[in-house]
């Protein structure tokens, strides 16, 4: 702001000043005429020394003059930019003008600097032969255009049809945003184009002026929003290239432009002929300040009678500092809650809809509307390209509906499947309670097995609806005015790179695009609203338009800047202009399946996470921060630990009849519950658990032997069953045959011990003993009767006994430990004995269950395993690609399928008094 001050008072001081000089220097002009010939006449009379002091007279006016002129324009010379998105290059300074006198002295003339009015104010036009003075005019001219105005602010366009790539410098920004500097235009083709564009763009801009008599800066500088766009077109050798259609649009952008930010500097070749029946040069002209470029020198139109130096050519290398800047552009901030309306906290229903702010568009709240019965908007999809404000929006969205919409008016499911932490503060690990009471269920780092189960939870909760509503009207509005005390919220889910759903061509895609489906085309009806967001929308159109365009569903269209063909994907085939959008948190709002008519320019509010802390505090406070209502967080990165699986054991009470089947807690199922996944140990034969395939990957991942996902899992099977049995006389035999060093990382030690304080008998055996206890398994179950108290193997690391099938005679052996082994799962469940046991290689443990023991272990565990291994484990249609904490369980009696479980992890050093605490207050 300062800066414009100062240079419209500076500008007016040269105006002036100028003014002043022309008269001066038009007298001077006279008077030295007069002198001349006075002088001549005298000199030719003799009095030489008279017509020196003449000349000398001269001369000390004009120094005092020119002085007094620097000093007015001083200011000028160096205009004054605080380098915010604001700043536009309204003047362009081109070089020193010298006043052209026939004074012998030539230095002792005036000289002024010369600057040429150009953004906000109007267009040059060039004349004269393509040289290097004109390309470095141009040059400076566009360099100082991008280098005065905020950083990304300007778009230089071009018409080169001649192919002098005067321009080519400044490259570097058509790298960073390709509208920042487009392809010149070379056939007449192009130019016609090029000249429909701009003429489209100043048309949009003049409409949102209103009728208003303001300059683009003006209404920005009123508005306090970088509105409209400014461009600058180069059109180099002018009139080649340009039909007459062409330089007509030319004259329109010309007569138009200025005002709404389009200014236009026009190279005029003389050696060019024009079109017959184009407009003269002339009119061009008439709409443009000139400079002249002959062998005589530089004119400018503005300033007769002074003849200019051009200022050297900028250094262009400066070219890729303003594309790093035009990169980090970031658009002015509107504080979040600034931008919120006035309303009462918590206090909105929402029968009718749910209405949300996300921005302001100039002075203009940007509100969102869904579930409206008349305007039937119901759904958002939202695009941005990596880093321009994506989370922002969204957090925006849902924390501007989570203020006025009490939980009981408004439900959301929140899943991100891009690794981040967004969404994390919103989960109920805070203390003080500062999550969102409104979330039901957040996913961080979802997998797509997660995804696809919140979906199905969803399409549930429809069919739910829908059957409550039978009766009572198709809707939930009319479900909820045909009875005020029918509480039914509505539903918001938000999909964090939602594509990722679809990455792969298996049943969980197959069955997530179904309920998505669903949900889209009815969901509506039920109140369940969908805000899908991606950054890479372009690649799965193509299969979610074959499914008759999900799309179709989402009327309101939110894009942040992206690249073309993502502008396209998200609004329209013919809508690119979300690729032309300048800073992070820019925003186009179109509410109508991304009609290129519709298009509206917002800046999104902008939400500190700190604030937004705050505000969840103060919705927890005012809706009682009801711990029952916590949203369940599904981490997709993390496993749950041992400390978590006893908390969910609070669930699994110590049952007084003895005969009751025990679960052995695995871990947690992939879904919006999150709840423990258990194996059931009944009497029936078969009730055995086998795990098998490595427990942590091999290396490189960054998952280490403490999270040996066997281990984790054999671990909470025998704590949740010590819990579930206490002192009732159950045994349960610890087999460690782990590697020292995965034994020591995941607390082995530490676990049996907690285990003993539970009430339950452990007992341990290792490498040095095992043998002979898996013999002694055989007499063992032989005299077993099914009241005993049960007993659990739970062997961890079977596949390292290396003497599995061989009879040790020398020691009178009968049986083999693999003889134990068979025993037990063939004849153990009946009288209360159950192997839990860990396998890594699916090969061995085939092996040693071999043909005996084939068909006795109905609980599979798959961790580790190849696609192969899956597929002999659970049929040829397994798709099985483990990556981070998953299990596959199947129990072959239960289900027909296996499902996908997060196994818990092993006791951590952390957590062991947590733990020992816990199992003591059992
Ligand atoms: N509306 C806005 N106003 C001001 N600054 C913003 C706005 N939106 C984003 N920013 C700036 O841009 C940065 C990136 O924003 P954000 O994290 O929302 O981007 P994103 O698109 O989600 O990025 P990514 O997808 O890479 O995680 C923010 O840290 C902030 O500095």
């Amino acid at each position: 702001m300062l800066g414009r001050a100062r240079t419209i008072r500076a500008t007016q001081a040269l105006v002036d000043a100028v003014a002043i000089l022309h008269q001066v220097a038009d007298r001077d002009r006279q008077a030295l005429e007069q002198r001349r010939a006075d002088d001549l006449k005298q000199l030719r009379a003799g009095f030489a020394e008279e017509a020196g002091d003449l000349y000398e007279d001269h001369a000390a006016e004009t120094s005092r003059r020119r002085t007094a002129l620097n000093d007015a324009v001083t200011t000028f010379s160096t205009p004054q930019h605080d380098g915010g998105p604001f700043d536009v290059a309204e003047y362009v300074r081109l070089g020193q003008a010298t006043l052209d006198t026939d004074l012998p002295d030539r230095a002792a003339s005036p000289t002024i600097p010369v600057w040429a009015p150009l953004l906000d104010h109007g267009n040059l036009v060039l004349t004269g032969s393509w040289s290097d003075t004109v390309a470095g005019l141009i040059r400076s001219m566009v360099h100082q255009t991008l280098t005065d105005s905020g950083p990304g602010q300007v778009r230089i366009r071009s018409v080169d049809p001649s192919v002098r790539s005067a321009l080519a410098a400044f490259s570097p920004l058509a790298d960073v945003r390709d509208d920042l500097l487009t392809p010149p235009a070379t056939s007449e083709h192009e130019v016609e184009e090029m000249l429909q564009g701009l003429l489209a763009d100043v048309r949009a801009t003049v409409d949102m002026f209103q009728g208003r008599r303001s300059t683009l800066g003006q209404l920005r500088r009123e508005t306090g929003q970088p509105i409209g766009t400014y461009q600058l077109l180069v059109v180099t050798d002018f009139p080649a290239g340009f039909s007459r259609r062409a330089t007509e649009g030319l004259l329109n952008v010309m007569r138009a432009g200025p005002a709404v930010g389009v200014s236009t500097i026009v190279h005029v070749d003389p050696a060019f002929r024009s079109t017959p029946g184009t407009p003269a040069v002339d009119t061009l002209a008439s709409q443009a300040e000139t400079i002249a470029v002959t062998d005589q020198g530089v004119r400018t139109g503005w300033l007769p009678g002074w003849t200019m130096t051009p200022d050297p050519e900028p250094d262009l290398t400066t070219t890729a500092d303003l594309a790093e800047k035009a990169r980090g552009a970031q658009a002015p901030q509107i504080d979040f809650l600034d931008c919120q309306p006035n309303v009462d906290l918590l206090s909105d229903v929402s029968t009718h809809r749910l209405t949300a702010t996300i921005g302001r568009a100039g002075q203009r709240p940007v509100t969102l509307t869904l579930g409206d019965e008349i305007d039937q908007r119901h759904n958002i999809l939202v695009s941005g390209a990596v880093g321009q404000g994506k989370s922002n929006l969204l957090m925006v969205l849902i924390h501007s509906l989570a203020m006025r919409y009490p939980p009981s008016e408004l439900e959301m499911h929140l899943l991100d499947f891009k690794e981040g932490v967004t969404l994390e503060p919103l989960g109920a690990r805070s203390s003080p309670p500062s999550w969102l009471p409104h979330a039901v269920s957040i996913g961080l780092n979802s997998d797509r097995t997660y995804g696809a189960s919140v979906l199905s939870h969803l399409v549930a909760e429809f069919e739910r609806r829908a059957t409550l509503m039978r009766g009572h009207g198709d809707n939930i509005t009319k479900y909820r005015l045909a009875d005020p005390s029918h509480r039914m919220p509505r539903i918001l889910v938000v999909i964090d790179e939602f594509q990722v759903l679809f990455d792969a061509d298996d049943d969980t895609s197959e069955r997530a695009l179904a309920d998505l489906e669903r949900l889209a085309r009815k969901g509506r009806a039920y109140g369940i609203h969908l805000v899908l967001a991606s950054q890479t929308l372009s690649g799965i159109t193509s299969m979610l338009t074959k499914q008759d365009g999900i799309f179709a569903q989402f009327p309101i269209r939110l894009a942040l800047k992206n690249s073309a063909a993502e502008s396209r994907a998200v609004l329209d085939q013919n809508n690119t202009a979300a690729a032309r959008l300048r800073y992070r948190g820019e925003l186009l709002v179109n509410l109508d399946f991304g009609d290129v008519e519709s298009n509206r320019r917002a800046t999104v509010c902008w939400a500190q996470d700190r604030q937004l802390a705050q505000l969840r505090q103060r919705l927890c406070d005012h809706s009682g921060a009801d711990h029952s209502r916590r949203p369940t967080t599904f981490d997709g990165a993390h496993a749950p630990s041992l400390a978590e699986a006893h908390q969910k054991l609070s669930g699994i009470r110590r049952s007084p009849d003895s005969t009751a089947a025990r679960s052995a807690l695995l871990g947690t199922t992939v879904d919006v519950r999150s709840e423990p996944v258990g194996f059931a140990l009944t009497a029936d034969n078969g009730r055995h658990l086998a795990v098998v395939g490595a427990g942590a990957p091999r290396s490189g991942s960054g998952i280490s032997e403490a999270d040996n996902q066997a281990v984790g899992a054999l671990q909470a099977a025998a704590l949740s069953l010590a819990a579930q049995h206490g002192g009732d006389g159950a045994q349960i035999v610890i087999v460690d045959l782990l590697p020292e060093t995965t034994s020591t990382a995941c607390n082995m030690n530490e676990f049996t011990n907690i285990l003993g304080t539970s009430g339950v008998t452990v007992t341990r055996y290792d490498n040095k003993n095992v043998d002979d206890y898996l013999i002694s398994l055989n007499d063992m179950i032989e005299s077993r009767q099914p009241d005993d108290a049960p007993v659990y193997v739970v062997a961890f690391g079977l596949d390292r006994v290396r003497k599995f099938r061989h009879l040790d005679m020398a020691r009178g052996a009968t049986v083999t430990p693999a003889d134990g082994v068979h025993a037990l799962l063939r004849d153990g469940p009946p009288v209360g004995a159950h192997l839990l046991a860990w396998w890594s290689s699916l090969r061995v443990m085939n092996e040693h269950l071999g043909l005996e023991a084939s068909g006795t272990v109905d609980g599979i565990l798959a961790l580790r395993v190849t696609s192969n291994d899956a597929q002999d484990l659970f049929g040829p249609f397994t798709v099985w690609k483990p990556d981070g904490p998953r299990g596959l369980l199947h129990d072959r009696v239960e289900s027909s399928e296996p499902s996908v479980i997060v196994p818990f992890r092993p006791l951590m050093t952390a957590q062991i008094d947590t733990v020992r605490q816990m199992v003591e207050q059992l």
